[in-house]
């Protein structure tokens, strides 16, 4: 492959024109990309050439020059030598810095020229450790002092990886600011990210919802790579793990945070439910990946592992688009917001890729656009995971909601009243409060069903739990009890409960339900029952308590039925009939 890429150059160069690239001079010149004024070539041979080798074959002009501010080569290419002019057509001396903005850069060699002969080689690049590059930065960078007159500039780099060739001259003082700008952006950049992977990291160990944790790590992951290909990293890590440390990390990373990111998307949009080839396709490619980069790795072969891992992350970008358009098909609720977010977030992988290729303006903004468009992507998917797990909260509390309501009547059933009484026992065995029970049954019922029709019964069963839920107070809980109504009723006093177990048999008894032209009038009889957490009742388990208060009302409302029925009878040691209590003034129901 290397032999190729050198025949195909080697006969490109017949095409070229002979000559070399513009000067740059200093007087109009402003910081910026040197790209347009830099001419090129690429080494051929195993042996590197001399300055003088180099330098002959700029003279003899069979050299590239390009319109562009940036200079990519892409991966695995030869060594390539750069050279451009600088004319100082000032009296003094003037100070510049040149900056190589790709930080992974294995090899570069830069030689000053000057009128004069003087020659000046400066070596940098991932070879050396930070501690010996000419100034301590992110990547390569140096000073030059200018004299009035002509300095050629000669850069030789080489590399394994990739080779995108941003170079730029500046002002020392645009260097300074730009580079105080860009901790800036990236700082709040990085803020964004971090704040919110910390924030789901949270809710994944508070409840444990591997979504979320996958979310921060994907996040992380993200902003981990960004670290070390931006070359950050390497400022705040300086140990030095030769050339290719850097390349291997920032394959694994970009792999990691790639591989991550598929399984993340897979389970916000749970591309198994209605995809399950593409879900499972998704799945095994995340897992074979990491291995294959391990291997190349463990053989030391950073070439292809280099190009893998370029072809992963497109796929990547692809793939998320296509997780999202499945879902979207789907009718995934959050699936647009994610299409969005991977449509936007490749869109600035691209133009941060074309800007660093130079088919696009390479600046500060257009380098920064992996990192913006993350950071709304970010956002983005903060919000889909929020949205989906409102809506899986929502659609646990319905069905919850569901299994405890009666199906016909829309008040509780056994295992809601259950639930909902669970609390106010606790409540009232704390406040030592009295409460009552109420158990009521419509008074021959059978003969509804057997007279009108069992529709016609459930229309009367419908009419008389609303009737009990319109007639009770808010805090008390009505319940289907079997064939009976059950109500719960938190007191003040005793007389509350029977006031409200006469007004719902009274109001019962003037119930009209329509069959036909026909009236269907039904009665209930009620069963009360009024207790007080007494000493005795708090020794007892709810369980116990609250079976022996249903079956003592249970007692009453057996008390009212053959007693006649369309009563309310009121359990103590000697069951009562309401009635007969206020008769003879014990109590008073106004
Ligand atoms: N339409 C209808 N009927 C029901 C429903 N649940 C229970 N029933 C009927 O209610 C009748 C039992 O009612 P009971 O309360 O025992 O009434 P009863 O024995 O006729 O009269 P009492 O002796 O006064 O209790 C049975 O015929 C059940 O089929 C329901 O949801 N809809």
């Amino acid at each position: 492959m290397y032999r190729l890429i050198s025949i195909v150059f080697i006969i490109s160069l017949l095409f070229l024109q002979s000559i070399n690239a513009k000067e740059i001079d200093l007087v109009t010149f402003e910081t910026s990309p040197i790209g347009k004024y830099l001419s090129y070539f690429p080494e051929s041979g195993d042996t590197p050439l001399t300055l003088i080798a180099a330098q002959n074959v700029f003279n003899s002009g069979q050299v590239f020059t390009q319109n562009r501010q940036t200079i990519s080569r892409g991966i695995y290419v030869e060594p390539t030598w750069f050279k451009t002019t600088i004319n100082n057509r000032a009296s003094l001396s003037t100070q510049y810095r040149l900056t190589i903005e790709t930080p992974w850069l294995d090899y570069i060699d830069v030689f000053l020229v000057n009128d004069s002969g003087s020659i000046q080689h400066i070596k940098g690049g991932d070879y050396l450790p930070i501690s010996k590059q000419p100034i301590f930065d992110r990547f390569f960078a140096m000073d030059i002092q200018f004299e009035k007159g002509l300095t050629d500039i000669y850069i030789r780099i080489a590399t394994e990886s990739v080779m995108p060739v941003p170079i730029k001259l500046s002002t020392v003082e645009d260097a300074i600011n730009n580079a105080s700008n860009d901790k800036f952006q990236y700082g709040f950049l990085y803020g964004i990210l971090v704040a919110l992977a910390l924030y789901n990291a949270v809710l994944f160990f508070s409840i444990r919802k591997q979504i979320f944790g996958l979310y921060a790590l994907y996040i992380l992951g993200f902003v981990v790579n960004s670290l070390s290909y931006t070359g950050y990293f390497y400022t705040f890590y300086t140990t030095h793990h030769g050339v290719h440390f850097q390349d291997y990390m920032d394959v694994s990373l970009m792999i990691t945070y790639s591989v991550i990111g598929l399984h993340f998307g897979r389970a916000l949009l749970e591309t198994i439910k209605y995809a399950p080839r593409l879900n499972k396709t998704i799945a095994t490619v995340s897992n074979i990946i990491p291995f294959i980069i391990l291997s190349l790795f463990l053989i030391d072969q950073l070439h292809f592992a280099t190009l893998v891992a370029f072809l992963f992350n497109t796929s990547f970008a692809i793939l998320t688009i296509i997780l999202g358009v499945v879902a979207v098909k789907a009718k995934v609720k959050v699936a647009k917001i994610y299409l969005i977010s991977s449509v936007t977030a490749a869109m600035c992988v691209s133009l941060s890729t074309a800007a660093v290729a130079g088919i696009f303006p390479y600046n500060s903004l257009t380098f920064k656009a992996i990192e913006v468009g993350m950071a709304f992507e970010g956002i983005l998917l903060a919000v889909a995971l929020a949205s989906r797990f409102r809506d899986a909260q929502r659609d646990k509390e319905q069905a919850e909601d569901f299994a405890r309501k009666d199906e016909l009547t829309d008040i509780y059933n056994r295992r809601g009243f259950k639930y909902a009484t669970t609390e106010l026992f606790t409540k009232f065995r704390q406040n030592n409060e009295c409460f009552g029970l109420l158990l009521l049954d419509i008074d021959k019922f059978k003969n509804v069903n057997d007279d009108f029709g069992h529709a016609t019964g459930d229309l009367v069963i419908i009419q008389v739990a609303n009737l009990i839920a319109n007639t009770v107070r808010k805090i008390d809980i009505v319940a289907r009890w079997g064939e009976e109504f059950i109500v719960l009723l938190p007191l003040k006093n005793e007389i509350e409960a029977l006031r409200l177990a006469e007004d719902i048999r009274s109001a019962i008894e003037k119930l009209d339900t329509r069959y036909f032209d026909e009236s269907v009038k039904v009665t209930a009889s009620i069963g009360v029952c009024i207790t007080r957490f007494d000493d005795a009742n708090l020794l007892r388990s709810d369980t116990v308590v609250f079976e022996k208060l249903i079956s003592n009302a249970d007692h009453a409302l057996y008390q009212a039925k053959i007693n006649g029925r369309n009563n309310v009878y009121i359990y103590n040691n000697e069951t009562a009939n309401i009635r007969d209590l206020k008769t003879e003034g014990i109590l008073k129901v106004t």
